[in-house]
């Protein structure tokens, strides 16, 4: 049962407080650091080589967010996945603005293949650009918002899936998890929710807190970001009041909601 794991997933983050080691963009690391904690994980951001592998020994799991990329950090993410990969642990990669430019594209594509343990999470675009194949989708980024729904980039999440033997989180409208074995699309959110700057970053976050607790799949942080963010949405008048509803209704969040809430459809084993 879904609902079960994602809130067995959310009470074991909450038990454990897993530290989660993020290199992400200078757009979102307050955002990104309040949605662990108000989460019950514990979040730090460094970007220095001189500490990534000491930190990575006793951190669950690594986030790499490429949002303000820069020659500088792309030798410090390459150096923090080669620790994450010696220390056995999982990678988020957020390739922000993938298809935007050929930095973006590349690197994305570079860490992708370099991680051993990897989960994307991206918005349509991004994913459909760093897949790279040509057939009914068509790479369409301008910059870091999505500008394809996210069904249009299922073909694009199965061909990473299978190249980088991955899991892909596809967010949008509907967020599509998307493994080897099977298809799960979540209907929960908010139309509100891309009018806040970093939502995706934070869901890329999440994802790091419920992998270091063993839910290596970006479903419990689909779900739990959804369902919080729908909840907050509601009683918010506009986008600024969402951003800080959202920590409040994340570290309020219980099971009963989750299981009322939550709008989920699994295709099951393919
Ligand atoms: N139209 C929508 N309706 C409902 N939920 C949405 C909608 N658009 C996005 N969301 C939700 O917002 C969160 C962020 O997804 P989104 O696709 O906007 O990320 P993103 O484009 O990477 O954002 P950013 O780069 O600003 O961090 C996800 O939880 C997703 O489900
Ligand atoms: C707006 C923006 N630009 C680079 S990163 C970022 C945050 C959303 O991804
Ligand atoms: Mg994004």
């Amino acid at each position: 049962m879904p609902t079960q794991i994602i809130i067995n997933a959310l009470n074991a983050v909450r038990e454990q407080k897993p530290l989660v080691l993020n290199i992400t963009n200078y757009v979102v690391m307050n955002n990104t650091a309040n949605g662990l904690l108000a989460l019950g994980a514990s979040p730090i951001m460094a970007h220095s080589r001189d500490e990534l592998a000491e930190m990575m020994v006793f951190s669950g799991a690594l986030v790499i967010n490429i949002g303000t990329l820069d020659r500088l950090w792309i030798e410090r993410m390459v150096f923090a996945v080669e620790q994450a990969n010696k220390q056995g642990k999982p990678v988020i990669l957020d390739p922000v603005g993938c298809g935007a430019s050929q930095l973006r594209t590349q690197t994305s594509r570079r860490i992708a293949e370099m991680a051993e343990r990897l989960i994307i999470r991206g918005n349509a675009s991004e994913i459909i650009a760093l897949a790279g194949i040509e057939s009914r989708e068509r790479a369409n980024s301008k910059g870091v918002d999505a500008i394809d729904a996210s069904e249009t980039a299922m073909d694009a999440a199965r061909h990473l899936v299978r190249h980088y033997h991955c899991n892909v989180v596809i967010s949008g409208e509907t967020d599509f998890i998307v493994g080897e074995k099977s298809e799960i699309s979540l209907h929960n959110g908010h139309a509100m929710m891309p009018c806040v700057t970093g939502m995706g970053c934070t869901l890329s976050a999440l994802t790091g807190a419920f992998a270091a607790v063993g839910e290596s799949t970006g479903l419990a942080a689909a779900a739990v970001l959804g369902v919080a963010g729908e909840i907050a949405a509601q009683q918010s008048a506009g986008p600024g009041s969402l951003q800080l509803k959202l920590l409040d209704v994340l570290y309020q969040l219980d099971a009963e909601t989750l299981t009322q809430r939550l709008s989920i459809s699994a295709d099951g084993a393919k």
